[in-house]
């Protein structure tokens, strides 16, 4: 019997969060990017409190609880599951009941946690395979930005999660040294994410991330921005061993918050940890386990491209979120000349130290009174503290 059907399932839609304090600047920003040939056949899920306002947008009802947008669009209000809406989503695509939107923008309300968000779909079987999770979008308003940081914090976690930070309200802030100030905590918090103006390219907005507009592969590098994270690891260590002495370090504005510990952004730090031998996958496996396991709470962020000892010709993109790791592609080739096993982690409250006691016990690295790998696997809360 014959079936003239492509084989294999078709490519996963991208999928963007947009996310941001109250009054940042969200709505703003997707207006514009809805304008853009880009997104132009996008759907926008928004959640039920967001307070946007759609009405000048409006054009048509496509169902009860689906609108078309002016941008040619359709954007729908979550009232319920997020699951049952992205599911619903699929079935009207694949049975031809709304036109085959190519990318979802989830507009969070203010006050939201992305992460489960994002859990969502990366750890639905189905949802996983059909959409593609691209990454989270974080705007953050210069004018509040600081104060909204110290007071709540979710807006800390929003940036801390982000794959690009977009500041808006600049044009507002007439002191230099104040918007240097925003911007080196946002850098402190997340080193790997890329700060952006608010009248960025759309391109550099939604599409700096892992997968383009085909949902084909696109700069992991940039997504992963593994020297970024490093840097920032190099400048703080040599803060705390030695003040100013490095070439990187300045006795700016920001160095008073440095040192105060109570300050909910401190517990908050990126690192990385990087391998130079490729890494069999049931010890990647296991390691990204027990990391899970027993961490997961405090792991805001996990990203890396890995080398398996199996077939290092084709890295592995590794993408998680607190408690769920979830392998999405592998790679064609490697996306620049370093081949290194690299991952990113973005943790609140976790030292570097007992996660790198983790990495280098799994990968065989010798260490002095720490437990090797069989002893770990035997007892997997050997290492928690
Ligand atoms: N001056 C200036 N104003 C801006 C900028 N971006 C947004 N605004 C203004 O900030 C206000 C809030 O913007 P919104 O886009 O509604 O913010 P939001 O994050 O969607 O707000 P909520 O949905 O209530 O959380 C509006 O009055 C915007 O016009 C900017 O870059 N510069």
């Amino acid at each position: 019997m014959s079936d003239s059907r492509p084989a294999g399932p078709p490519p996963p839609i991208p999928l963007t969060v947009l996310t941001g304090f109250l009054g940042a600047g969200k709505t703003t920003l997707l207006n514009r990017l809805l304008r853009h040939e880009a997104l132009k056949d996008s759907v926008v899920i928004i959640n039920e409190f967001g307070e946007i306002g759609l009405d000048h947008l409006l054009v048509e009802r496509v169902d009860e609880d689906m609108v078309l947008l002016s941008a040619g669009c359709l954007c729908c209000t979550v009232r319920g599951d997020l699951i049952a809406t992205l599911e619903d989503l699929l079935r009207k695509r694949d049975n031809g009941r709304i036109a085959p939107f190519r990318r979802v923008v989830i507009e969070t309300t203010g006050l939201a946690d992305p992460a489960p968000i994002l859990h969502a779909v990366l750890y639905h079987p189905y949802l996983s395979m059909r959409y593609a999770v691209e990454g989270v979008v974080t705007v953050v308003d210069a004018v509040n930005g600081e104060a909204t940081l110290d007071a709540h914090p979710e807006a800390v976690r929003q940036v801390a999660v982000a794959e690009r930070l977009v500041l808006t309200k600049t044009d507002l802030v007439k002191d230099a040294d104040r918007l240097e100030r925003l911007r080196q905590r946002l850098r402190r918090l997340n080193p790997g994410a890329a700060i952006l103006p608010a009248d960025a390219r759309v391109e550099e907005i939604v599409s700096g991330g892992l997968f383009d507009l085909g949902g084909k592969i696109a700069d992991v590098a940039e997504w992963l921005r593994t020297e970024a994270v490093e840097e920032a690891e190099r400048r703080s260590h040599a803060h705390q061993h030695g003040h100013g002495h490095d070439r990187g370090h300045d006795h700016g504005p920001d160095h008073a918050h440095r040192h105060d510990v109570n300050r909910h952004d401190e517990r908050i730090r990126a690192f990385s940890l990087v391998s130079e031998e490729p890494i069999r996958q049931g010890t990647l496996d296991m390691f990204l386990d027990l990391l899970r396991s027993t961490q997961g709470a405090k792991l805001l962020r996990v990203k890396g491209l890995v080398a398996l000892a199996e077939d290092p010709e084709h890295p592995v993109v590794i993408h998680g979120v607190q408690h769920v790791i979830h392998v999405p592609a592998i790679l064609p080739r490697w996306p620049s000349d370093d081949r290194r096993s690299r991952l990113v982690l973005i943790v609140d409250d976790l030292e570097k130290e007992t996660v790198e006691a983790l990495w280098n016990a799994f990968l065989g690295k010798p260490q002095i009174d720490r437990p090797d790998a069989a002893a770990l696997s035997d007892n997997p809360l050997s290492l928690r503290r």
